[in-house]
């Protein structure tokens, strides 16, 4: 399990992480989400003692990182997959990890293999493609077969191949009891990996809750409505709902908000407006996450107008 409490980093003017404080349980995949530069990665170096706080607390099973006996059997972490010298030849790197951290060589075949690095495990990581660095970076964190792994966008670079599989992989982890934190800026990914979410912005919690629970609360019900006569369409239901235009899919339509399919098709009906099309668009994280991103800046303005 992994507890933040109260943790705080300031860099300077710049606060990056601000009394923050979650708690990631195990068994279960926690996406951390937040828009860029809110504080996900420094957060994840904080927990993995790679920067000292400011104040606050991140422990791993009661303990601070830098505390653990066995670092990587304790954790295992993805966060800078450039960070290997590119001389080094894959196999060589893991060796030295195991070596410094009390595991069997013999591991080091097993999670290349794992990874699907196996055959070019004698190379070196300075011809390795972006996507095979954050294979290698995967292998690392698996090394220790720690009950913890925290990825920092662990999706960066990889294949549709490669999503699919980091995917699986997360599952499994999580279902073999592990704790699994991850963040991603691929949502539609997220949405399909991730059980729990942690929401950061500007360095402050924004959401602890179900993937289920946060969708639902952060996404309007919404129907995608086309017609030929889209003015008038528009003019009829902006009285009575919220009405955007949207062009998704290259075709001129309405996006409304506030009324049922049922209701729009009636009143248009009613009207003697054409419909070409009426959707009941299904929420989505991806919804979800730029409408509260939008919440989330109404309160960051209010919060921060002194002017
Ligand atoms: N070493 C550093 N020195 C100064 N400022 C830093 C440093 N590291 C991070 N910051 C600042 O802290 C804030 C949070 O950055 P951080 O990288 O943690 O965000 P993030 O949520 O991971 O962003 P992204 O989604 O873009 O990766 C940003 O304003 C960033 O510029």
């Amino acid at each position: 399990m992994i507890d933040v409490d109260e943790l705080t980093k300031e860099y300077g003017d710049v606060l990056a992480v601000d009394h923050l404080s979650f708690t990631v349980p195990s068994g279960q995949v926690t996406g951390f989400l937040g828009p860029n530069g809110s504080g996900k990665s420094t957060t994840m170096r904080l927990i993995l003692g790679l920067d000292a706080a400011t104040s606050g607390t991140a422990t791993v099973d009661g303990r601070p990182y830098v505390a653990q006996p066995m670092p990587l059997r304790s954790v295992g972490a993805l966060l800078d997959p450039g960070a290997v010298l590119p001389s080094r030849r894959a196999h060589h790197h893991l060796l030295a990890l195991a070596a410094g951290n009390g595991i069997p060589q013999g591991r080091v075949a097993e999670v290349l293999a794992e990874v699907g690095l196996e055959s070019v495990g004698r190379r070196r990581t300075g011809t390795f493609s972006l996507g095979m660095r954050q294979r290698l970076g995967i292998a690392a964190a698996l090394l220790g077969d720690p009950p913890v792994l925290i990825f920092d966008e662990p999706l960066n670079g990889l294949d549709p191949e490669g999503i699919v599989w980091i995917r699986s992989l997360m599952r499994r982890m999580a279902a073999e009891g592990r704790t699994v934190l991850m963040s991603s800026h691929l949502m539609s990914e997220m949405e399909l990996t991730a059980d729990h979410l942690i929401v950061i912005g500007r360095g402050r919690l924004i959401a602890d809750t179900s993937m289920a629970e946060f969708i639902a609360a952060h996404s309007d019900r919404q129907v995608v409505v086309r017609s030929p006569q889209v003015e008038a369409l528009r003019r009829l239901l902006a009285d009575r709902a919220g009405v955007r235009t949207d062009d998704v899919d290259g075709v001129p339509g309405l996006l409304v908000t506030g009324l049922e399919a049922a209701e729009i098709g009636a009143l248009a009906a009613a009207a003697g407006l054409e419909l070409h099309e009426l959707t009941p668009r299904q929420p989505s994280l991806e919804q979800a996450f730029v409408d509260m991103t939008r919440e989330a800046q109404e309160y960051r303005s209010d919060k921060g107008s002194t002017r």
